[in-house]
């Protein structure tokens, strides 16, 4: 479990810190703009194995068996016409032209549909008539630029394997892809423009996600991309939806320049029909994504050749230097957690699923903690696995599609996923056999963040539309690799608050051989690299919600039991899996409890199908002096990192701000 990047765990802001304290980013020898601990991590990124274009693209494909047949010279799709798209028109066309415009020449590139190299006559619109000089004209001007608009998958996977290299159509048909050299989030490089409004509103300095520029330097960014695309024979266009409340619903378009990015958000976001398609109209927001071509270091605020930019103002998001296809959607679960709040409508980086009854739970937690594992529920509807609203309504989903880790991925214990990766699911950075097509989910040669990005209607009870009623159940994930947090523990609301707050887990630190030493990282809300606003905003609203619905809280470890990483194991999924079935069935709600000491947490002496043993940790545990220990050690990494809430007050409510700084260790 790589790259939860933290090393101590430690973040802080206060008050007093958050508008003016930021240091300015300047490219100067010497700066040092911000220290990575002052930036919270959530980075999947984990160490990559490889040096060239050329090595990543060996590691690829594993040798078959000696004796299989193998074809020469493969890799060329032969006879694939041009791709068509279901809206006829002349105005998406117009719509995409002035969304290229660039912003110092005024106008728009010209755009024809279709691919280039289609030999069928496709229809274009000319280029914005203007009164611009015939000597002024540039040769980008009297280029056309092909846009591919919302193709199908099958469309898709043509253009993925005639023209990007690494593309390959799996055994189950899954569309192999390869993101370069990133391979995961880049949480150092984004930026969020900071403007008069955004200066007031959005949560900056130690410890925030929101790393400022300026709008000049998103503008030039920006004509860095927009240029880019333009100079391409041809860009996809993704017109797509968010968020399955009709009324909060937001209009997003992606304009990127890799068949893969396309198809990965026509699977992550929602999926408009034919109709709405035809009435799209102006989007809300706009991806520019101009993948591996890289940002200008010497940029003001640029540090690295990597760059994320959100302007709130324009509403869009600039993507230089980086082709990690999960940039796209946790950048727009990040305007989510700006947009919807001022609607008074709780964004949430959880998991949310529904039982036969109508009983919902959400599951937060960082990445790599079970979100998607456990919220993916044979038993139970899945409205989703990653990003959701909690409105006056109920619950909706964000997204179209789920995210899932594929290392270790196994059919017999994660069944609908291992079925959800067939044809039309893009599948990132794994190995598989060349010549069977045969995917090696244990591979870890390109990256341990191996994933699977599918429509959610691959998941056989998923819920469409995906909403559902209020909450019953509000489940923190935390995978502790301390070994120390017992597997299962209910949650008063105060306790709920303080570790929301918290935002815990441990990890392994990686792949590397001999790291015995858990990492704890502590992010807000278990997920302060999308947060825009204080966590205490959130926090606010997520307590005034489970108070008004009765909801319950829980935690849940799904990390080390019986000892740390090194000497202790995981948890069996299956456990954990009966101790949630537990939750969602009421039956824990009966049970008697016990509370531990240190952490004050309420812990069931029993839980149907778990041996008992495991349910208070230091049973488990065989050296009980290491035992108590690691819990002092983890509890101080608690109070720490709390040190810097201890001046905010959450909601209006004085009592429950008192309530959740006692909610914490006591030692
Ligand atoms: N006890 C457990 N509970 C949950 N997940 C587990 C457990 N043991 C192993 N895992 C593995 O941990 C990973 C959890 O990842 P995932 O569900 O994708 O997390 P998230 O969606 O929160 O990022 C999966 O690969 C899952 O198979
Ligand atoms: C897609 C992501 O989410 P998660 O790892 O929580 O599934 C991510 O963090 O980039
Ligand atoms: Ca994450
Ligand atoms: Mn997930």
């Amino acid at each position: 479990m790589a790259g939860n990047g933290n090393t101590d765990g430690e973040f802080s802001f206060s008050a007093a810190a958050a508008r003016d304290a930021l240091p300015r980013i300047t490219t100067e020898k010497g700066a040092k703009p911000t220290t990575s601990s002052d930036v919270c991590h959530d980075d999947t990124a984990s160490p990559v194995n490889f040096q060239t274009i050329d090595e990543l693209h060996s590691l690829q494909k594993k040798r078959s068996a000696p004796t299989t047949p193998l074809k020469e010279g493969g890799g060329e799709v032969m006879g694939t016409s041009g791709p068509t798209t279901p809206v006829s028109g002349e105005s998406m066309l117009q719509s995409v032209s002035a969304s290229l415009a660039s912003l110092t020449r005024e106008t728009g590139p010209k755009v024809i549909k279709g691919d280039p190299t289609s030999t069928s006559k496709v229809a274009h619109v000319p280029h914005t008539p203007t009164s611009v000089p015939a000597a002024d004209i540039s040769d980008s001007a009297l280029k056309f630029t092909h846009v591919l608009h919302n193709l199908s998958p099958a469309e898709l996977y043509e253009q993925a394997i005639k023209y990007e290299k690494g593309s390959f159509v799996t055994s189950t048909g899954a569309l192999a892809t390869l993101s370069g050299a990133k391979t995961g989030r880049s949480p150092k490089d984004k930026r969020v423009v900071k403007d008069e409004t955004t200066a007031s509103e959005l949560w900056w300095g130690k410890g925030s996600p929101n790393i400022e520029m300026d709008e000049q330097t998103f503008l030039v960014n920006r004509e860095r991309a927009v240029d880019y695309l333009n100079s391409l024979d041809k860009v996809f266009v993704n017109d797509q939806y968010l968020n399955w409340d009709p009324e909060n619903r937001i209009k997003v378009r992606i304009v990127s320049a890799r068949a893969y990015h396309s198809l990965f958000m026509h699977n992550m976001c929602i999926r408009p029909t034919p109709e709405e398609l035809e009435n799209f109209g102006t989007p809300d927001f706009t991806i520019y994504n101009a993948g591996k071509f890289p940002c200008n270091r010497f940029t003001h605020y640029m540090t690295s050749s990597t760059s994320v930019d959100i302007n709130l103002g324009r509403r869009e998001m600039v993507i230089l230097g980086t082709q990690y296809a999960g940039e796209m959607k946790k950048g727009l679960f990040g305007v989510m957690h700006y947009l919807m709040p001022k609607r008074k409508i709780l964004s949430l980086h959880s998991g949310c699923n529904m039982g036969k009854e109508g009983d919902v739970a959400l599951f937060f937690g960082l990445s790599g903690t079970g979100k998607t594992t456990l919220s993916t529920d044979h038993n139970r509807y899945l409205i989703g696995d990653d990003e959701h609203c909690w409105s006056e309504t109920g619950v909706s989903n964000i997204e179209g599609g789920c995210y899932a880790k594929c290392i270790d991925l196994s059919r017999e214990k994660e069944p609908d996923i291992w079925n959800a990766i067939k044809f039309g699911t893009v599948l990132e950075n794994v190995v598989f056999d060349e010549h069977t097509r045969e995917v090696d989910y244990k591979d870890k040669s390109v990256t341990e963040n191996t994933r699977a990005a599918y429509p959610i209607e691959y998941i056989p009870n998923s819920k469409i539309p995906c909403v559902g009623p209020h909450p019953k159940n509000v489940i923190l994930l935390a995978c502790d690799a301390f070994g120390v947090l017992p597997p299962i523990s209910k949650l008063d609301l105060a306790q709920t608050m303080y570790h929301f707050i918290s935002g815990y887990t441990a990890l392994v630190a990686g792949t590397e051989e001999g790291v015995k030493e858990p990492r704890a990282t502590f992010s807000a809300c278990f997920g302060a690299a999308f947060i825009m606003l204080h966590p205490t905003k959130y926090a606010a609203m997520l307590a005034e919600k489970m108070q008004a619905q009765g909801a319950i809280g829980w935690l849940v470890n799904t990390g080390w039991s019986g000892g740390s990483y090194g000497s202790g194991s995981r948890i069996k999924l299956a456990y954990t899996r009966k101790i949630i079935d537990a939750i969602h069935s009421g039956s824990l709600l009966n049970a008697t409890y016990r509370k531990t000491e240190i952490f004050g947490l309420e812990i069931p002496n029993e839980v149907e199908g778990v041996p008992s043993e495991i349910l208070e940790p230091m049973n488990a545990w065989e050296d009980k002096v290491a035992y108590k220990d690691t819990l002092l050690k983890l509890a101080g990494l608690f109070r720490n990192n709390f040190e810097t809430f201890t001046s905010h007050k959450i909601g209006e409510d004085g009592k429950l701000t008192e309530e959740i700084l006692a909610a914490g260790p006591n030692f």
